[in-house]
């Protein structure tokens, strides 16, 4: 699922109005509908109504209330493949379907006028059946009232759409607009003429009395990409007077006062509990805290064809189990070899740990084990070792430095190189500590192999104390930072890096010639070929100490095993994300999950 950036939503919309002359009044017809459908949806699951598959979370897809913040559908785009949105709405119409079993179709069976054939009992009837257009009616309409906020650009178009198809379901509903009707443009002001002509309530805030306690829920059409700063005058109040009402919110493409780009909330933003987004995903729509603000994302087709967006050059993506086989083309399978043996899995060297943080080294050794390398060898400083022996039998452990040095010295750098000889993946960092002569120690690994690196942890931190854009390389780099890190690695306040996450991580990655896994919810993998993929797997419990020293094992025990940089570390955070949803349901509270859970999840 692609996630685009507004500039380039904006780009794709002229191509396909201009280029492809389809009719924008057209795009937003189709917005409208899909909004609709999806209020209906939502207005079904709280009458205990039957729309809806199960999505990745235990959720219910395609309905509302109640979801993960995290949950993102589409068509096609469910993170575990599966059933998604298609969930017996469009059931369509099917005329003819000769030999079917009456009501086997797709739908609720509602509005199926099945007529039957002359066969006798028992004998299947010729399959002559009709069905209407489930997606679009409700069984307790009547119980129904939603206000339509109606913005003055293109999304209160939408709004205005969606009010049409709602009323044709029988929901009563009420347009209010933020602005003067007449202040309308365009296709929206086509829609506000047709809501006109089939006789739509309507009321203009700041004239008209308006009853937010009476509704059932509102459709929020008040700004979407076009919006500008924080909502002003009319708009912020009516955003507030939605929040304050406890009533359902379905948003049109954005939750209005939101920043559709980097996620940033302007004050007042609304909080939805659906959000219907429009042709693309909006990269404000993944990163947090937008992600949950927008409560659970529906991405609707409205017409724009999908391929346009990576013909035009879009090069950020939601990380799914597609997108891992088909554009990373990792045989997600991870199937062995039947004549495989522990030579064929690689080797990792990895290099940390010290006295007070040997746990770090232990977990990283083990996840990459678990993520399924044939060897793991931990070189460790030589007084660590003693400690350290049968904790993890499986792996080899190797002395870099004097029997008595419990942390690293700066003399050991050879001696890790000559270790990571022959090896698959060199990883360095988790519980290394800093130590007098790190840069330079750091600098002879970096130049002095073409081994693929992932770098984690203090050695993160070596790197940016030192103006490593200097360094030669000529291997691949993985770099883990934590958005602590990265503020370190970027010269930025944290709250900067974590502003628009996906912007930051594409950049340094470019920039620096590396692979870059910016941690934390919603990780987000950048490469220096200038693409980003954002994982949504994860659970807020993995944050605990130790759960990055298991990724970096993780992606360093899959680089053992053939995959090239980019593919490890997206596959890397992808499992590492279900191992920890894994490890989370496995306890009898998530707070309770440690790291070491994570990898026993895997
Ligand atoms: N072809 C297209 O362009 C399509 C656009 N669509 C919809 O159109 C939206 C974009 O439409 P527009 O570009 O007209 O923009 P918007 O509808 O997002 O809003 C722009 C209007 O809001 C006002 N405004 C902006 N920021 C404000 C603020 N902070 N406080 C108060 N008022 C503010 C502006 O003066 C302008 O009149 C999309 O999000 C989507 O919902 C859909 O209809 C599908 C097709
Ligand atoms: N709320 C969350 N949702 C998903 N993943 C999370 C969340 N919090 C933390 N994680 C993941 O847990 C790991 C924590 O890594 P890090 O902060 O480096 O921990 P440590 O340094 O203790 O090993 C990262 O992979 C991060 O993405
Ligand atoms: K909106």
């Amino acid at each position: 699922m692609d996630l685009v950036t507004v500039e380039q939503m904006r780009q794709l919309d002229r191509i396909t109005i201009e280029g492809l002359s389809i009719p924008a009044v057209a795009l937003m017809e189709n917005a409208g509908r899909a909004i609709a459908e999806e209020v209906i949806a939502l207005c079904r699951s709280r009458h205990g109504g039957g729309a809806g598959g199960e999505d990745r979370n235990g959720g219910r897809a395609g309905t509302g209330g109640g979801w993960a913040d995290a949950d993102i559908a589409g068509r096609g785009g469910y993170i575990n493949g599966g059933p998604g949105a298609e969930n017996g709405r469009d059931a369509g119409t099917d005329v003819g379907r000769g030999g079917e079993e009456p009501g086997a179709g797709r739908g609720s069976g509602r509005g199926v006028a099945a007529i039957q054939g002359s066969g006798g009992p028992g004998i299947q009837p010729p399959g002559f059946r009709v069905s209407g257009d489930t997606a679009l009616t409700l069984d307790s309409a009547e119980a129904e009232h939603w206000l339509i906020l109606v913005g003055k650009g293109n999304n209160g178009g939408d709004g205005l759409a969606a009010a049409r198809h709602l009323r044709e379901a029988g929901i009563a509903v009420t347009l209010v607009y933020a602005a003067a009707p007449e202040s309308l443009a365009g296709e929206a002001a086509l829609q506000r003429d047709a809501a006109a002509a089939m006789g739509l309530p309507a009321a203009i805030y700041g004239v008209d009395r308006l009853d937010f306690a009476a509704c059932s829920g509102i459709v929020d059409a008040l700004l979407g990409t076009g919006s500008a700063g924080a909502p002003r005058g009319a708009y912020a109040e009516l955003i507030a007077a939605a929040n304050g009402s406890g009533k359902p919110v379905v948003s049109a493409d954005i939750p209005s006062g939101l920043n559709a780009d980097t996620g940033e909330l302007h004050e007042p933003c609304i909080h939805a509990a659906v959000t219907v987004c429009l042709a693309f995903l909006k990269r404000g729509l993944v990163q947090y805290p937008g992600a949950g603000a927008a409560g659970h994302v529906v991405v609707r087709s409205i017409g724009i064809p999908a391929a346009l967006a990576r013909k035009h050059g879009v090069q950020a993506c939601l990380l799914t189990p597609e997108v891992l086989r088909t554009r990373l083309q990792i045989d997600v399978s991870r199937r062995r070899s039947p004549e495989g043996h522990k030579g064929t899995y690689g080797h990792v060297l990895l290099a940390g740990g010290s006295l007070a943080m040997s746990g770090a080294g232990l977990l990283s050794a083990r996840a990459a084990l678990r993520a399924g390398c044939g060897l793991v060898t931990w070189a460790l400083p030589g007084g660590l070792l003693p400690y350290v022996i049968g904790a993890a039998p499986e792996m080899m452990l190797a002395a870099a430095g004097s029997a008595e040095d419990g942390t690293w010295k700066a003399g050991t750098a050879a001696e890790v190189l000559r270790l990571g000889a022959g090896k698959e993946v060199i990883a360095v960092g988790p519980g290394l500590g800093r130590f007098e002569g790190d840069t330079d120690w750091l600098r002879t690994i970096w130049e002095g192999t073409e081994t693929p690196l992932v770098i984690d942890a203090d050695a993160l931190n070596i790197l940016a104390d030192a103006d490593y854009s200097s360094w030669t390389r000529r291997g691949p780099v993985i770099l883990t930072p934590h958005p602590g890190e990265m503020a370190r690695l970027a010269g930025l306040p944290t709250a900067e890096v974590q502003r628009d996450r996906i912007g930051l991580a594409l950049d340094y990655a470019r920039e620096h010639g590396v692979v870059l896994v910016l941690k934390g919810a919603h990780t987000v993998i950048a490469t220096p070929e200038g693409q980003a993929y954002v994982n949504v797997t994860g659970h807020p419990g993995m944050g605990t100490g130790g759960a990055g020293d298991v990724l970096t094992g993780i992606i360093s025990g899959l680089l053992a095993q053939g995959l090239n940089a980019a593919q490890a570390a997206a596959f890397g955070v992808y499992l590492h994300g279900l191992a920890g949803e894994r490890a989370a349901r496995l306890r009898h509270h998530p707070a309770a999950l440690i790291a070491g859970d994570i990898i026993e999840a895997l």
